[in-house]
């Protein structure tokens, strides 16, 4: 089925109900109207200690971009049926305003503000939906792959997952999201051209097939492929691969450099050992073993446990489709809006679960790192006019349970947030994935050991000042006196 009308723009990559609530504020001329949106997940991925953001940069392309386009007018007029006089408002429509964002690469936690949106009400809303799509995805996986990378540690592992992957845009991002979390490589090479990522790879089981022999098969590989790893798998592992890997390594000597082999089933810390007892009689100590097979964090730990001898993983479908844990569930929430005196005015979204109930008011949230130890003592969200940094001592309470309080003193604060576009201009540089990977890699330094094993971690403190708080009760209250005075008509 093929549509009449060009995919040109990400303007109309919305659910309807933006597009049906900013013709209501048009049409009430409240469209303008200063407001405050807030991206934040309220439950930790595949139940980590921390996760780490991702999107920030596709974020900024889409701002930066965002128009609605000649055919995104004509579908919205001649299948949704749109108005002409709002169709021509929707064509002026740019995206003019602020967000104040975490960066690529940064540690982030449960219900605090990951970006802070500061724009008139119809352009904040509007962009809703995109953005949660991409941080949501992204954010996932560059956690899913920090977490595998806590597991695997020093060994390099490879992203392996496109074709498992739902569908193309999630392959190539999701292959970026790995390398923000902690990755070395992918196979995907379109990722490598788009983003420079380095691209690396074995062969499969099919080239094996098509020669009939392993000995064929390797050989004509490596004629073309100097540094190459030979997939030992395909019909006996220890009897006929291996031992054919080491066969042409041999006879090829210094006109090829190989790498290394590749086991694909069986059992991998069984073979593994095995490989490398072969290999190092050989003389091959520093050929290396690669692994992959439905691979993932609690596997890896296991055969690990196990003693496998393994140099490189590849891991595919778990990773790319976050297996365990298919969405993260950040949401894009309201906390302050002008009213008709132009004054800003906070606002709260009330329910019975405790954490549901949003956190109101314009907010930063900081970083407070303990100059002692180094270690963070957790992250403190104030109002925007707070500065944590100018007390000698702050008190961090739990945001639900309040008794649970400590003392910091000899503190630095970190403000996380950015502010990455400026009245509709993007004003942040995006790193290079490199340097991406790098912040990460030394922001978990910041985390005691405790936040960052993978089974059952200790929940890292995300705290309210008092301030912060004191407004929110406030703004219960006056909903809970809205309620309480509230008549049928
Ligand atoms: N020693 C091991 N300990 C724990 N899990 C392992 C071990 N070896 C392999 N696995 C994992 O067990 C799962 C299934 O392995 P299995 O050998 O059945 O794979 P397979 O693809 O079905 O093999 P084959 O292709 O030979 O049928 C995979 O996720 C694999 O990563
Ligand atoms: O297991 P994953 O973590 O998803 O990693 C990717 C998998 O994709 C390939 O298998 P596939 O059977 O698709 O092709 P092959 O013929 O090359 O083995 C590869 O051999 C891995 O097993
Ligand atoms: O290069 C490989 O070995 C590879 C690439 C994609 C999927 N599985 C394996």
């Amino acid at each position: 089925m093929k549509s009449n009308y060009k995919d040109d723009s990400l303007a109309v990559h919305t659910d309807l109900y933006q597009i049906n609530m900013v013709e209501s504020y048009w049409a009430d001329g409240m469209h303008e109207r200063k407001s405050i949106f807030e991206v934040y997940f309220r439950n930790m991925p595949f139940g980590n200690g921390y996760a780490v953001f991702a999107g920030l940069e596709r974020v900024l392309d889409y701002l930066k971009e965002f128009r609605f386009t000649e055919s995104d007018l004509l579908y919205l007029k001649e299948q949704v049926g749109y108005e002409e006089d709002f169709l021509n408002y929707l064509k002026t429509v740019r995206f003019t305003g602020d967000v104040y964002s975490v960066v690529e690469g940064e540690l982030v936690f449960a219900n605090e503000p990951l970006m802070r949106i500061e724009a008139p009400l119809a352009e904040a809303q509007l962009i809703e939906t995109a953005i949660l799509n991409i941080v949501n995805f992204q954010t996932l996986i560059a956690t899913k792959a920090s977490r595998i990378k806590q597991v695997v540690k020093d060994e390099v592992v490879m992203e392996f997952g496109t074709r498992r992957a739902q569908e193309m845009d999630a392959a190539i991002w999701g292959a970026r999201a790995s390398v923000v979390g902690g990755l070395e490589a992918t196979s995907n090479v379109r990722a490598g051209k788009l983003f420079g990522i380095p691209v690396a790879g074995t062969h499969a089981h099919s080239m094996v097939q098509a020669y009939k022999s392993e000995y064929e098969a390797f050989h004509s590989y490596a004629r073309r492929h100097k540094d190459c790893v030979f997939l030992v798998d395909t019909y006996n592992t220890l009897k006929i691969g291996v031992p054919t890997a080491i066969r042409v390594a041999k006879e090829l000597g210094d006109k090829i450099n190989f790498q290394g082999i590749r086991l694909d089933s069986g059992d991998i810390a069984f073979l593994s050992k095995e490989a490398r007892r072969m290999l190092d009689e050989a003389g091959f100590h520093d050929a290396k073993i690669v692994v992959s097979n439905d691979l993932d964090e609690y596997t890896i730990l296991n055969l690990k446990a196990q003693g496998a001898c393994v140099d490189t993983w590849g891991i595919g479908t778990k990773l790319i489709t976050a297996y365990d844990q298919p969405a993260l569930g950040a949401v894009y929430k309201i906390v302050s809006i002008e009213n008709r005196e132009g004054m800003m005015e906070d606002t709260i979204k009330i329910s019975s679960t405790s954490e549901k109930v949003t956190t109101p008011g314009e907010k930063n949230v900081y970083r407070i790192i303990n100059r002692k130890t180094g270690k963070a003592e957790g992250d403190y969200i104030t109002m925007k006019d707070e500065d944590p940094q100018a007390e000698k001592t702050l008190k961090m309470f739990h945001p639900v349970h309040t008794y649970l309080s400590k003392y910091v003193s000899n503190f630095d604060a970190v403000n996380l947030h950015k502010h990455v576009v400026k009245q509709g201009e993007v004003i942040y540089d995006n790193p290079t994935l490199e340097e991406m990977r790098a912040y990460g890699k030394e922001n978990l330094n910041l985390l005691w050991d405790e936040y960052k094993r993978s089974l059952n971690p200790e929940e890292y403190p995300v705290d309210l000042s008092q301030k912060c708080w004191d407004n929110k009760m406030r703004n219960i209250e006056e909903v809970n006196q809205l309620v309480h005075a509230y008549k049928e008509e």
